[in-house]
């Protein structure tokens, strides 16, 4: 378990992490989002360590990382920046980590071939592919057996199977009853792996809760498609009286939200709309994520995300 307690990090006049409070339960892949810069790197190098906070505590198992006796032992971690020496092979690298923390070579190369790296590991790791590198970089994190991983954005540079193998690997290793805390900017990829979600911006807490929660809380959407357009229009025209939020599409359909696809079907019905399209649109966890740090960017975003907030009344 990992436990941040009013954890804050300033540097000089900014706050890079704001009075963070949360804890990361074992038996789960807690996946950490923020826009960049929203403070996970800050909070990841706090729990290891590796910066010290301005106050508040971030704590492994009851203890700071820096107290523990076997730290490789109770936490492995990847970092985004590869920690290996690149005329190193990958061999050398893992059975020099592990003498340090008086793990045996059997482990090196049991890891080795957990990655499927042991061909490989002969190598020099400045030859290596970034994908290759991350492979590397979890078999170093799980070295030691930890209950705890730390995974700054480990999918980075991996192809399909790659990142299916990792999502795979970390769902195990969560089934296993250890802590996996993953930071992550591939929402569609915390979808598919996460049972839990905490999201910031600005250094702040903006979602601490399971999956299934922020998807069902996040706005619904249905299309409406009808060819006979005047009535559609008089659709439309009700449902925004009603507050609902609608928008044209180009192809002429709409799209609604917080409303049902059963209500509209309805008032369809009682307008003697023919409808040719009735779809409720899933509800990505995108749209979600989108909705609550809307606020924290740095950046503009809305351009990249093809999501224009204003087109679809300024949510
Ligand atoms: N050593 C530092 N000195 C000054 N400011 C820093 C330092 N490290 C981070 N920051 C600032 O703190 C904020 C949080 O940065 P951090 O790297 O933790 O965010 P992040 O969520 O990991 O972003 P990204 O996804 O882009 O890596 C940013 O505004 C960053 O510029």
């Amino acid at each position: 378990m990992i436990t941040l307690d009013a954890l804050t990090k300033r540097y000089g006049g900014k706050t890079a992490v704001d009075a963070l409070t949360v804890t990361i339960e074992p038996g789960k892949v807690t996946g950490f989002l923020g826009p960049n810069g929203a403070g996970k790197s800050t909070t990841i190098r706090m729990i290891l360590g590796l910066d010290t906070p301005t106050s508040g505590t971030a704590l492994i198992g009851g203890r700071r990382y820096t107290d523990l006796r076997h730290p490789v032992r109770r936490v492995g971690a990847l970092l985004e920046a590869r920690a290996v020496h690149p005329g190193r092979s990958a061999r050398a690298h893992l059975r020099a980590m592990a003498r340090t923390h008086g793990i045996g070579d059997k482990r090196v190369e049991e890891m080795l071939a957990l990655v499927g790296l042991t061909e490989a590991a002969g190598k020099r790791a400045g030859a290596y592919s970034l994908g290759m590198g991350q492979r590397l970089g979890i078999a170093g994190a799980l070295l030691g057996d930890p209950e705890i991983l730390i995974l700054d954005e480990p999918v980075n540079g991996l192809d399909p199977d790659g990142v299916r193998w990792v999502r795979e690997l970390m769902r195990a290793l969560a089934a296993e009853g250890r802590t996996v805390f993953v930071s992550s900017h591939l929402m569609s990829e915390m979808q598919q792996t996460a049972d839990h979600l905490v999201i910031i911006g600005r250094g702040r807490l903006l979602a601490d809760a399971p999956i299934d929660t922020l998807i069902a809380g996040s706005a619904r959407r249905v299309k409406v498609g009808s060819p006979e357009t005047g009535r559609l229009d008089a659709l439309a025209a009700r449902l925004s009286a009603a507050g609902v939020t609608v928008r044209r599409e180009g192809d002429g359909t709409l799209i609604t939200e917080g409303v049902t696809a059963a209500t509209i079907g309805d008032l369809a019905f009682n307008l003697g709309l023919r409808l040719h399209e009735l779809w409720p649109m899933d509800a990505s966890l995108e749209e979600a994520y989108l909705g609550l740090t809307e606020d924290s960017l740095e950046y503009g975003r809305r351009a990249h995300a093809g999501h224009d907030a204003k087109a679809e009344g300024g949510r």
